[in-house]
């Protein structure tokens, strides 16, 4: 069976990217053949991996700019069966693609609400006057530009040879160290040990570096973030990332998603999970991963 690797479409965008090059890593590394399925947002090519469409995802979580990707966030936690199984860091370089003539002549700016962030102070200086439009993706209104002369999209130069559109301006984002973490996302875990099951779970991956997971508090009173944060620096684990994110459930109620550098399997760490489920109303663990060298 083929396996079908869902990411944010459409075709052109860096999540295609990444995605892409998961699937050359995966080839190389354990013979399967993989085909890139795009989605129209990333909750849905999460969703495709919930649903069995596909038996993996590939989505952005964090950017070195702008943060979180609150998107991901919120659909793992929503989706109780998914696992992270790998990591991939690429750079972004973004430029911006329009058919008008100059700079003068743009008057909207479209992309996905990340690299709008992403391009804010050169959008400033450079175009502080045209209504800038969020998208699902960087590619979703590169169709738009031959039709309107008077609008632009912020995205790859890959996309703009892709869809054979003039770039305007290069290297925009506003500092030119830029990068995004992407998350390969399946329904199983993967498996470290030769012998198990299903050949996509079987690739052999460095033993993880990373493990993420996320958790609600029993009630809002002093110390209950506290609590659980002490408990990993008591068994000297490093905490990577810190994300809180609103719970839905009432105005100033958040959960916490936690990058803990260690693996699940660890000692360690299995006291420190034990110790967190005591502390906390809801624990979720999404997986344990390293990230893949590029
Ligand atoms: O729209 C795209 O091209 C995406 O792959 C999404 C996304 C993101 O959500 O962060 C991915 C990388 C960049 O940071 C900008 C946008």
């Amino acid at each position: 069976m083929t396996t079908l690797i869902a990411h944010l479409g459409p075709p052109g965008t860096y999540a295609e990217q990444a995605a892409n090059l998961y699937l050359n890593w995966l080839n190389k590394n354990s013979g399967l053949e993989a085909v890139l399925c795009p989605y129209p947002s990333i909750a849905q090519s999460l969703r495709a991996v919930a649903k069995d469409q596909a038996q993996l995802a590939v989505v952005p979580v964090e950017n070195s700019i702008e943060g979180s990707v609150t998107m991901t966030l919120d659909t793992l936690w929503e989706l109780d069966s998914l696992h992270i199984r790998q990591a991939l860091i690429i750079p972004i370089a973004h430029t911006l693609i329009s058919c008008a003539q100059s700079l003068e002549d743009v008057k909207i700016v479209y992309s996905h609400p990340q690299a709008l962030a992403q391009c804010q102070r050169w959008l400033e200086r450079f175009l502080p006057h045209v209504q800038l439009i969020p998208s699902n993706s960087t590619t979703e209104s590169l169709l738009l530009l031959e039709q309107d002369l008077k609008v632009a999209a912020i995205s790859s130069q890959r996309a703009a040879q892709l869809y054979n559109l003039p770039v305007l301006a290069t290297g925009i984002n506003d500092y030119a160290e830029n990068r995004t973490r992407f998350l390969v996302v399946s329904k199983d875990a993967i498996c470290r040990d030769v012998t198990c099951g299903d050949a996509i779970n079987r690739v052999s991956t460095a033993p993880a570096s990373h493990t993420s997971l996320a958790f609600s508090l029993p009630a809002n009173v002093p110390g209950a973030l506290v609590t659980p944060l002490q408990i990993f620096a008591k068994l000297g684990i490093n905490l990577s990332k810190i994300e809180s994110r609103p719970t839905k459930r009432s105005l100033g109620e958040y959960l916490f998603f936690i990058d803990a550098e260690t693996d699940v399997n660890e000692a360690q760490m299995q006291s420190a999970l034990s110790e967190l489920r005591v502390h906390t109303e809801v624990l979720k663990i999404f997986g344990s991963y390293s990230v893949l060298p590029m």
